[in-house]
């Protein structure tokens, strides 16, 4: 079932990503977007993120899947907008990372008639924003959440069965979730983290010692590179998910606390404990997890500080057959070299990457 026109509205990272996704890997035959300037039109096409767009949504006539990709808050005001445009036997679904909010709005609005509305929200982007960022690879092995019309909706089946495809044909892997569920799960593994992160970065603000930059290293950078994140599509998020975020800081709170208590009373029995529960706990989350905390066996390697020393490591692999799922550089040290993460698709893949770049005469450890 290969949806012939899909239209994109709000063409930025995720709606770009998706178009590029839908594009090149066939889930789609044409891709239009709905963008707020010409000029914007002609950037998303150059990018390969839509094959025509316009500011008018009567661009999205014949739309057999219409994807609502902006702003949190601007989804249901466009949705209003789209809607004179939007073929009534369409689906329609949006990629918001709240659902309550729009989904209840969604199917209040269209009722029994008109498009049937899916909502959607795939768990995988970016700190960076817009078109010029986007990926098409963005969505492979992703969690993509789907929140289907109410039982008895005219159409509801087959407008989620059409939005699951047209998922599963970017390399994602859709799941059901009723809204005020996903609420409370994201609130918990992305909205909270949000918070905290910026809070991290807050909480430098009582240190003047021009020193601190300097001594911010790879453990600053991890706990807190989404502070980064866009501050007005952040601010939307939070607010719409404002009351699951709440109850969510409110376990945050008691596990600081803990952790300072323990700290206060230089309990370092109950400090150790705490810290490997964390251990614990984290090993679990990310064994499970899909997308960025992909489950793949991992080996470190360490490289020279010379020009083409990847490319080497990469073909000492290649030539032994080795197909690499990813390869990050993790620090370089000027004229020392540095470290590469490699991963791999199997155990047995990794033991054999490992053995082959040992007798290439590279350290390789297993991560
Ligand atoms: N960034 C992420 O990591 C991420 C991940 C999952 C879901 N989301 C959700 O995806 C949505 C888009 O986020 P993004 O990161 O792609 O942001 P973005 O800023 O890159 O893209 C948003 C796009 O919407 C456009 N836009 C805004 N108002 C519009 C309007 N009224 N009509 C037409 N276009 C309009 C903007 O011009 C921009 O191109 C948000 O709802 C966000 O919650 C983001
Ligand atoms: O990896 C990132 O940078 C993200 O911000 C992605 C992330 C997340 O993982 O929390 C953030 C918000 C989205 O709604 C979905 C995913």
């Amino acid at each position: 079932m290969t949806p012939v026109r899909v239209g994109v509205v709000g063409v930025g990272l995720m709606g770009g990503s998706l178009g590029m996704a839908l594009r090149r890997f066939g889930g789609a035959a044409e891709v239009v977007g709905v963008v707020r300037t010409p000029d914007e039109a002609a950037r998303a096409v150059e990018a390969g993120a839509i094959d025509r767009g316009s500011p008018s949504p009567e661009i999205l006539a014949g739309c057999e899947v219409v994807v609502l990709a902006t702003p949190v808050e601007a989804i249901l005001p466009v949705l209003e907008r789209c809607l004179p445009f939007i073929p009534p036997s369409a689906a329609v679904t949006d990629v918001g990372s709240v659902k309550t909010e729009i989904c209840r709005g969604a199917w209040a609005r269209l009722g029994r008639q008109g498009p049937a509305f899916v909502g959607g929200h795939p768990m995988t982007g970016s700190e960076r924003t817009g078109v010029d960022q986007a990926d098409p690879y963005l969505f492979q092995h992703a969690v993509y959440v789907l929140c289907p019309p109410p039982a008895g909706t005219p159409g509801g089946p087959e407008a989620t069965a059409r939005v699951r495809s047209l998922v599963a044909s970017v390399g994602a892997e859709p799941v059901v979730l009723e809204p005020e569920e996903h609420d409370g799960l994201v609130a918990a593994v992305s909205h909270l983290p949000h918070v905290a992160a910026a809070a991290l970065v807050l909480s430098l603000e009582g240190t003047s010692s021009p020193w601190v930059d300097r001594l911010a290293a790879g453990g600053f950078r991890d706990t807190t590179r989404i502070a980064s994140g866009d501050p007005a599509l952040w601010r939307q998020i939070l607010l719409a998910n404002r009351e699951a975020i709440l109850q969510q800081a409110g376990a945050f709170r008691s596990a600081l606390d803990r952790l300072v208590q323990a700290l206060a009373h230089a309990d370092g029995e109950e400090l150790g404990r705490l810290l490997e529960e964390a251990v614990q706990r984290r090993r679990q989350v990310t064994r499970n997890a899909r997308g960025l905390l992909a489950p793949h066996p991992e080996l470190i390697v360490r490289v020279p500080d010379e020009v083409g020393a990847i490319h080497q490591v990469t073909g000492v692999l290649a030539g032994a057959g080795v197909n690499l799922a990813d390869i990050e550089i993790l620090r370089v040290r000027e004229g020392e070299g540095g470290s590469v993460r490699i991963a791999l698709e199997s155990e047995s893949e990794r033991d054999r990457a490992r053995e082959v770049l040992e007798r290439a005469g590279y350290w390789a450890r297993v991560r």
